[in-house]
């Protein structure tokens, strides 16, 4: 991953009426690097990065993309972007290389470097076999892998990623980030929105947001090791009396569920969470198998959005 930074935002803040969408958001995105945002539902994500790529006006904040100011230049920036959805917007009653031919003319490919980019395109996305196949036709993953061929054909410098993979299978995905990590490797920068976890792990930074603001940033293995908090897992076939019994107690800050598991999340001064939570689970009879462990994302993202006891603040963990 090279050094140098492909996007600079200070200040940058939306309001929607009196909603704060993206509320005073600072970063420094890496050149060729992909770049996750994570936060709930309506945390500003997709506003932040619409605002980032010169899509939306802020309405305070500046941000330099790519070397332009927007939105000033928002316009040049434009041309520099690659943009993909959830929402697949190809043309089903085409066939997979008429798709990418009608895109490569709007994109403006001069017609003598049409066949050279389109064959580039099946071949980098793995959708040689189904060139004459219409996209109607194609299983989840081949369509997705289409759309990415669609929005990348003007080798756009940034490539922007709204919740990609919502909609495909596990080892789709897969075939997607090995592709994403190509191209981020052939110096194109990635913006990529997700609610998945494994999704945000593999991104070489990330940005977590709640309620617009900027609560975590870093690589993922560094939120991880810094997380602020205590991370204990519980076994149990009584998840809701294990719960019950533990929220409210002094040095628990959360329980939350992940699959079959509970983690509670413990003050990181405690000296020995995991004896406290086996305590307090035997005083009221509740059978578990308790065990400190090292935290993952989905504690961090816990960590970062929980609501501030003290004042109903986001909380902060970067
Ligand atoms: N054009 C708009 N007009 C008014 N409110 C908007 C507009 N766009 C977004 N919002 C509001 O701004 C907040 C942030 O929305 P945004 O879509 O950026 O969140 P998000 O984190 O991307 O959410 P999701 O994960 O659900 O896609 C939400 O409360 C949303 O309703």
């Amino acid at each position: 991953m090279s050094e140098s930074v492909a996007i600079t935002a200070k200040g940058l803040t939306k309001h929607f009426g009196d909603l704060t969408a993206v509320d005073s958001v600072d970063l420094e995105i890496p050149e060729a690097a992909i770049y996750g945002f994570l936060g709930p539902n309506g945390s500003g994500k997709s506003t932040a990065i619409r605002m980032l790529c010169g899509l939306l006006t802020p309405s305070s904040g500046e941000v330099e993309v790519l070397g332009y100011q927007v939105p000033g230049q928002a316009e040049q920036v434009k041309r520099e972007i690659g943009y993909m959805t959830q929402k697949f917007s190809l043309y089903e009653d085409l066939t997979v290389a008429e798709n990418l031919k009608f895109l490569a003319t709007v994109y403006g490919v001069p017609g003598k470097e049409l066949s050279k980019t389109i064959d580039g395109a099946l071949e980098r996305y793995w959708l040689n076999e189904q060139r004459h196949q219409f996209a109607a036709t194609l299983s989840g993953g081949q369509k997705q892998r289409l759309a990415l061929a669609g929005a990348t054909l003007h080798r756009p410098r940034l490539l922007i990623l709204d919740e990609p993979t919502s909609a495909v299978d596990p080892q789709s995905r897969r075939d997607f980030w090995d592709i994403l990590f190509g191209l981020a490797e052939d110096g194109t920068t990635v913006l990529v929105s997700s609610h998945y976890m494994d999704e945000a792990e593999r991104c070489h930074r990330l940005a977590i947001l709640n309620k617009g603001r900027l609560v975590a940033e870093g690589r993922p293995r560094d939120l991880i090791s810094e997380i602020d908090a205590g991370v204990v897992e519980i076994e149990t076939s009584s998840p809701r009396a294990a719960r019950d019994c533990l929220e409210g107690i002094d040095g628990v800050q959360s329980v939350a569920q992940l699959g079959a598991r509970l983690h509670a999340l413990t003050d990181k001064n405690l000296a020995e969470p995991a004896k406290l939570i086996r305590e307090a689970l035997n005083e009221a009879e509740v059978e578990a198998e308790v065990t400190a462990v090292t935290a993952n994302l989905e504690d961090v993202f816990v960590v970062a959005t929980r609501p501030n006891r003290k004042d109903g603040e986001p909380g902060h963990a970067a």
